[in-house]
């Protein structure tokens, strides 16, 4: 929120004056995959378009959601197993070690299911990360990740990679839980957030399905899609 100082000044937004990257600084960052796919593109517009009502803009993150685990999870490992079709024995693969899949609520639960559609038997570890609007800073306020650890990646997933606060902290937390390999998985990117998330955490691969232009002053992703958690549950 705008505030007033005693003297009546107008207090500075938390984005104003700070400099901020361009899209050409950050593409080619190492280890950011943007989706070229032109489905993906197909349903971005849909879900950036402000008449998408809330039903339609659940359903496009979970169906962007399952893009994204596809993509992201390419460079899974398998190992060999032994199976029987109806006719013969044959060797097929399954992919190897446990997979988990962290939403930051509120805005990532609707990634998570996508997600969860195209790796059903997947652990779901939920983190609560509320970005205060006045600070931009991420406040953790409900944190349901197991003790044992026996996977071998997860995916963090938020829709919005604003200022990069969230993820970096989510990553942090999930870090300090041992994980031995992670990745982020978001709808937009502003070049601020990805430059940050990348330089705090050069060993986690992200993937992003669009890269937007810029942060506005308010810390709003521009031309965005506006707030991914409100227009997803309806809470305007
Ligand atoms: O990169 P940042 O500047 O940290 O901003 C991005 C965060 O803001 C949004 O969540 P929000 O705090 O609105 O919570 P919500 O999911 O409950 O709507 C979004 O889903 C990210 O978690
Ligand atoms: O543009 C933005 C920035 C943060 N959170 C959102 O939901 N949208
Ligand atoms: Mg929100």
């Amino acid at each position: 929120m705008l505030g007033t100082s005693p003297q009546g000044d107008r207090a500075k937004l938390p984005m104003q004056g700070i400099p901020q990257p361009t899209r050409e600084e950050v593409m080619k960052l190492p280890r950011v995959h943007i989706s070229t796919h032109p489905v993906m593109a197909h349903k971005m517009t849909l879900l950036r378009n402000k008449n998408t009502p809330t039903p339609q803009f659940y359903q496009l993150v979970q169906e962007i959601g399952a893009l994204l685990a596809y993509e992201a999870t390419a460079s899974l490992t398998l190992e060999k197993c032994s199976i029987e079709t109806p006719l013969q024995p044959m060797a097929g693969y399954s992919l190897a070690g446990g997979i988990g899949v962290t939403p930051i609520l509120r805005a990532g639960l609707g990634l998570a299911e996508g997600f969860r559609q195209v790796i059903p038997d997947v652990q779901v570890w939920h983190l609560g990360l509320r970005r205060d609007e006045e600070t931009l800073k991420a406040l953790e306020y409900y944190n349901r990740l197991p003790h044992h650890v026996d996977l071998q990646v997860v995916y963090a997933v938020d829709p919005m990679l604003a200022t990069g606060g969230s993820a970096i902290d989510a990553i942090n937390i999930l870090k300090r839980r041992g994980i031995p390999r992670l990745s982020y998985l978001g709808i937009i990117a502003a070049p601020y957030g990805l430059m940050r998330l990348s330089q705090a955490h050069p060993d986690i691969n992200i993937y992003v399905a669009a890269l937007d232009e810029a942060l506005n002053d308010n810390g709003y992703i521009i031309p965005g899609l506006g707030d991914a958690g409100d227009r997803q549950f309806g809470t305007f």
